[in-house]
């Protein structure tokens, strides 16, 4: 696979966090830069948890600076979840079984194989780390995980296809620079549509539990600005950020 051009790309064999090293690296890069962390031992996940990620698991972050504004660049977890649906179907061979669940973890089988973690540094007009974990090998016990997660499940165990994280950072970097140009090209609506096309439980009821809301409805789309759209009883409720429950 032709690593892609303009992209930069570094191997460490232990880091804490491939994001944390992000933020240490930043201000250095010349251009965006992939940082692949073979061994991680503070990973960090979506809202200040842990992320267990045993040896032989996928762990990288994507370093890059965008130029639009705050709310556009965060619409780059559409992108990243996209270009991980890609990868994942690339070295497997099939796309049967993978989905995408807002705002962006990879789901196999229905359970979690990949999830996201977007951090800005630097705030507006500096850079974005765009840090994916996969479950290549084996998946964290459901003990290891929130109470109520969708169950974690690995690449190997479900499909016996096998791959190194250095093979995957080559398929993942190469779809992703595909739709990173989608994207600055032709804006969101194209990234929204192919994200809906892959879209868990679209048009099935889901429940969103915010900080301070539980909202149950049907889940209609996904609109302009990446937000969630459900039918609620009271009315058509949008949800900005939220972990999803289903059942
Ligand atoms: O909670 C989630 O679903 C997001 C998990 C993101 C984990 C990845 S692993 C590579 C990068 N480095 C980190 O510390 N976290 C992200």
């Amino acid at each position: 696979m032709d690593w892609p051009q303009g992209y930069g790309r570094r191997v460490l064999a232990e880091v804490d966090s491939t994001n944390a090293e992000a933020v240490r690296v930043a201000g250095t890069l010349a251009g965006p830069e992939w940082i692949l962390g073979l061994q991680q031992t503070a990973a960090r996940g979506r809202r200040g948890r842990a992320w267990v990620n045993p040896a032989g698991n996928f762990a990288a972050t994507l370093v890059m600076r965008p130029t639009e504004t705050p709310d556009r660049v965060a619409l780059r977890s559409f992108v990243a979840a996209l270009a991980l649906y890609d990868a994942l179907e690339r070295v497997t061979g099939t796309a049967i079984g993978l989905s995408l669940k807002w705002p962006n973890d990879v789901l196999l089988n229905g359970g979690k194989l990949a999830g996201i973690l977007l951090e800005s540094i630097g705030g507006p007009g500096g850079h974005l780390a765009i840090g994916i974990g996969v479950n290549l090998l084996a998946a964290p016990e459901m003990s290891q995980v929130e109470e109520r997660a969708v169950t974690p499940v690995a690449l190997l165990p479900e499909t016996g296809v096998r791959v190194t994280p250095e093979a995957f950072l080559s398929a993942l970097a190469s779809a992703y620079a595909t739709h990173e140009a989608r994207f600055v090209t032709y804006g969101f609506e194209p990234i929204r549509s192919l994200w809906l096309q892959r879209a868990a439980r679209l048009g099935e009821t889901i429940t969103a539990r915010t900080a301070r809301d539980t909202e149950t409805g049907v889940f209609e789309t996904v609109d302009a600005t990446g937000q969630l759209v459900l039918k609620t009883p009271k009315g058509r409720v949008t949800v900005a950020a939220a972990d999803i429950f289903f059942g």
